[in-house]
């Protein structure tokens, strides 16, 4: 239109650089991070990030370089979510379940030149290292993080011979770094500012690459969908490792709130903190929410106020919600993945559903949603044709996004970038329906749906019947091939502490609820793998159930 000009008045990359730098002014004297006995002012975390990105930069790293990072919810992480792109690089912040090979693969994938590494975690780097080295491989340099002043004597006696490790530490080039540094913002938006390697549920880990356009509108959408007001209290259960803490990160920057950090996820570690510090919102996985409404009494204290609670990551069984309601927890469903920045969904509370008898609203919440209001379109498709599913709670189709908040792309892999944005949509590879009122609910995983004797079986809802069972913590559903149906449901089962039940009980409960073709042919009762993102690892139980072999061989046809 005439009359208009683009320039830098009017049009700057977005960079949630600009975050912080408005925080420290804002909120200069609040409290930014605490972590046992430390604490820092967002002031102070703004001088720490600069003079971190000035050290990342002397260390000869150059703009769009990777730098790595292999450490729990630490102050560190949360600095280096901000140090890191100020110095002009990309962040990878790697998952602290890994063994020393996966992570040598990682860090050769990405190339990262430098690894940050929590004390807790320095044997396996070294032996990522040690890995990395027989292989002639470009070695990243090693900057350790030990224990923050005041919780040093948890530091497990690690000193550093600084002379001849050749190990950097991470306080000593924080205090080498230039508080005049100019910070290194990106030139374009679409710019990368982290990579973060998908949980490797199904396949090894993707390499996901994420612009500062799209982070910038994730963490907004992020502090939206969690109602953040100015100086919200955050306390940190969701791995900052895991897609930037759901964006969380630099969500809590935004609004000037305090990051309560912790070293690991505990039942008391998160009841204590919420009494010590009025925490105001956390975030987790439904194995979190577990963790807590199964917490023993002794451990339980009062909430001081309503804490906001965002789920996601795995389906939350109802009867998990409506426990957490019932202990004061306020619980947001959302829903996403690795490639949409975390969270892509929301399941928005309507004020109608409020005076719905306690379970059927639970019921409503684990439902998946809709689309966040920074992502443009979600629907459910027919992934060849490519056309809508009706909304009728029963087509099952594919979901896909669409905006601005999906990845870049996979990192060195066009090929799986193709395939994943094919049809001008981002396809999720999971399969859900479409209610009438829009929202969406997640049937399952493409690669998990069980298909018995031509019915199609959703593993999530049949787990979520076992859940239901008063015995049952935790359960898990793959398909145990099977000569006749080809496939028959294979229930994994842990039971709370003191409770019992036989798999014949289990099998009876589930046909009390559903179908006859849906209820599972085998339990197995023991402790399911996870992953460090809280997910059931269903490829090892995959193979368990393989190794059981056909049950039609067995026995005489049901
Ligand atoms: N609220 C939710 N309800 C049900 N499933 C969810 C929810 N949130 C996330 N998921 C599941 O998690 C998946 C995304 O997980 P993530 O990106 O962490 O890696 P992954 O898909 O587990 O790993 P990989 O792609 O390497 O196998 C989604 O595709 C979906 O299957």
């Amino acid at each position: 239109m005439e009359g208009t000009i683009r320039c830098s008045a009017n049009y700057v990359p977005l960079t949630l650089i600009s975050f912080l730098q408005r925080s420290a002014i804002v909120y200069g004297d609040r409290a930014s991070i605490v972590y046992g006995n430390v604490s820092y002012t967002w002031r102070q975390t703004l001088q720490r990030c600069t003079k971190l990105a000035s050290a990342i930069f002397q260390l000869g790293v150059s703009r769009g370089d990777v730098v790595a990072a292999l450490a729990p919810n630490i102050p560190a992480v949360y600095e280096l979510h901000f140090g890191v792109p100020m110095s002009g690089a990309i962040l990878s912040t790697l998952n602290t379940r890994h063994d020393s090979s996966m992570i040598s693969l990682l860090l050769k994938h990405s190339e990262a030149k430098i690894l940050f590494v929590d004390y807790q975690f320095l044997h396996i780097a070294k032996g990522a290292i040690d890995i990395m080295f027989k292989t002639n491989t470009n070695l990243p340099l090693l900057v350790l993080i030990l224990e923050c002043a005041d919780n040093a004597s948890h530091s497990h006696g690690i000193t550093l011979n600084k002379a001849s490790s050749g190990i950097l530490e991470y306080e000593d080039l924080i205090a080498k770094g230039d508080l005049q540094f100019e910070v290194r913002k990106p030139n374009d938006e679409w710019d990368p500012i982290s990579l973060n390697y998908t949980s490797g549920t199904t396949s090894n880990p993707k390499g996901v690459i994420y612009s500062h356009r799209g982070a910038y509108l994730n963490a907004l959408a992020a502090v939206l969908l969690n109602e953040m007001r100015s100086l919200p209290v955050c306390l940190w259960c969701v791995p900052m490792f895991h897609c930037n803490g759901w964006c969380l990160t630099w969500g809590v920057a935004a609004q000037g709130g305090t990051n309560v950090c912790q070293r690991s996820v505990t039942a008391k570690g998160i009841f204590d903190n919420i009494s010590r510090h009025k925490v105001t919102h956390m975030g987790g996985a439904p194995i979190v929410l577990n963790i807590i409404v199964n917490s023993p009494s002794h451990v339980k204290k009062p909430l001081p106020s309503k804490v906001a609670v965002m789920t996601g990551g795995a389906t939350p069984p109802p009867e998990i919600l409506f426990k957490m309601e019932e202990l004061g927890f306020s619980v947001t469903h959302s829903y996403g993945l690795t490639e949409t920045y975390g969270p892509g969904t929301i399941c928005v509370w309507k004020p109608e559903w409020d005076i719905l008898p306690q379970d059927a609203q639970a019921k409503i919440k684990s439902r998946q949603g809709v689309n966040h209001l920074c992502i443009d379109e979600l629907d459910i498709k027919d992934p060849v044709t490519m056309k809508s599913v009706p909304a009728d709670a029963k087509t099952i189709g594919e979901v896909m996004f669409r905006g601005n908040t999906v990845m870049n792309g996979y990192l060195k892999d066009l090929k799986a970038t193709e395939e994943a944005f094919e049809g001008g949509w981002f396809c999720s590879g999971d399969l859900g329906v479409k209610h009438p009122d829009g929202y969406i609910e997640l049937m399952d995983r493409s690669k998990d749906i069980i298909i018995s004797g031509g019915e199609n079986i959703s593993t999530m809802e049949l787990e979520a019947v076992i859940f239901s069972h008063p015995a049952v913590l935790d359960a898990a559903v793959v398909g145990r091939p099977d000569d006749y149906w080809g496939e028959t449901p294979c229930a994994f089962v842990k039971l709370k502490e003191g409770c019992s039940a036989t798999e014949q009980e289990i099998i009876q409960f589930c046909l009390n609820h559903l179908p006859r073709y849906m209820a599972p042919r085998t339990v197995v009762f023991e402790d399911l793998p996870k992953t460090s993102t809280g997910k059931t690892q269903k490829n090892v139980l995959k193979e368990k159930a393989k190794a059981m072999g056909s049950l039609s061989k067995n026995t005489s046809r049901l």
